[in-house]
């Protein structure tokens, strides 16, 4: 089975067993999230469902819109029943590393906005401790202008490196939805309290969100490579 196979797995499970007619859902980013709207809209054209759904990104919006579902935002459903999102690591406390595909700030506004955040991934980021598994660092979402006194800053503090995401196919770096720069912070201590980091982090002028997600996740899905899928909960 392909990684691939193992996200859709996790995906379907998770939809099937959260989503539920009349309901506001928060749908995430990334590839894995993909399938959970494939899904979604199966779901909501055989069994007739009313679910509208919440984007986390542009590409969240874009599957909204391309699978004909309702598409909300939070100024009219400022509450959400359950987001389903990816992740590119989750810890044994249920941690998790978030922004790799640079969606960390509206992803965690609209977690923080959902009565349960469900998370979708394959077994590869299934992890103990924060680094083993996923090796390109925490994601730092920042104001241009700010981006070098707060990467001096966290080094200062934490040690590591840090490195401003670049643009693949576009000169410079990556620009976000919300038009900010990513810091990717490669830590060298696994045993940090992250949220303490995160907290810290979060005070330096011009960083506006970090993806270190702590106690926001209710429930993880991983497909295996053989087809099966781990459910963890806190
Ligand atoms: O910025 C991207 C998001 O946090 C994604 O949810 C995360 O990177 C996992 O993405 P994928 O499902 O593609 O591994």
């Amino acid at each position: 089975m392909s990684l691939e196979q193992a996200k859709q797995v996790a995906a379907y499970r998770a939809v099937d067993e959260f989503v539920k007619n009349d309901s506001i859902f928060g749908v995430g980013s990334g590839s894995t999230v993909v399938y959970a709207v494939q899904r979604l809209a199966e779901r909501v054209e055989t069994e007739n469902l009313k679910v509208v759904c919440i984007p986390t990104s542009f590409q969240a919006k874009q599957l909204i819109i391309k699978h004909n579902l309702i598409l909300g935002e939070l100024e009219t459903n400022p509450v959400i029943d359950v987001t389903i999102d990816g992740a590119d690591e989750v810890d044994r406390n249920m941690t998790l590393i978030k922004g790799g595909g640079g969606c960390l700030l509206q992803e965690k506004i609209v977690a923080s906005c959902s009565k349960k955040l469900i998370i979708i991934a394959d077994y590869t980021k299934d992890s103990k401790k924060l680094g083993d598994r996923y090796k390109k660092g925490i994601p730092i979402e920042v104001i241009p202008m700010a981006y070098m006194p707060i990467k001096n800053k966290i080094i200062s503090i934490y040690g590591g490196d840090i490195k401003l995401r670049n643009a693949i196919a576009k000169a410079g770096p990556v620009v976000t939805d919300n038009g900010n720069f990513i810091l990717d912070w490669m830590f060298t201590n696994q045993d940090l309290d992250w949220e303490k980091v995160s907290n810290i982090i979060k005070l330096i002028p011009g960083v506006v969100e970090i993806g270190l997600f702590v106690n926001m996740c209710h429930k993880a899905y991983f497909g295996q490579p053989e087809g099966s899928v781990i459910e963890r909960s806190v």
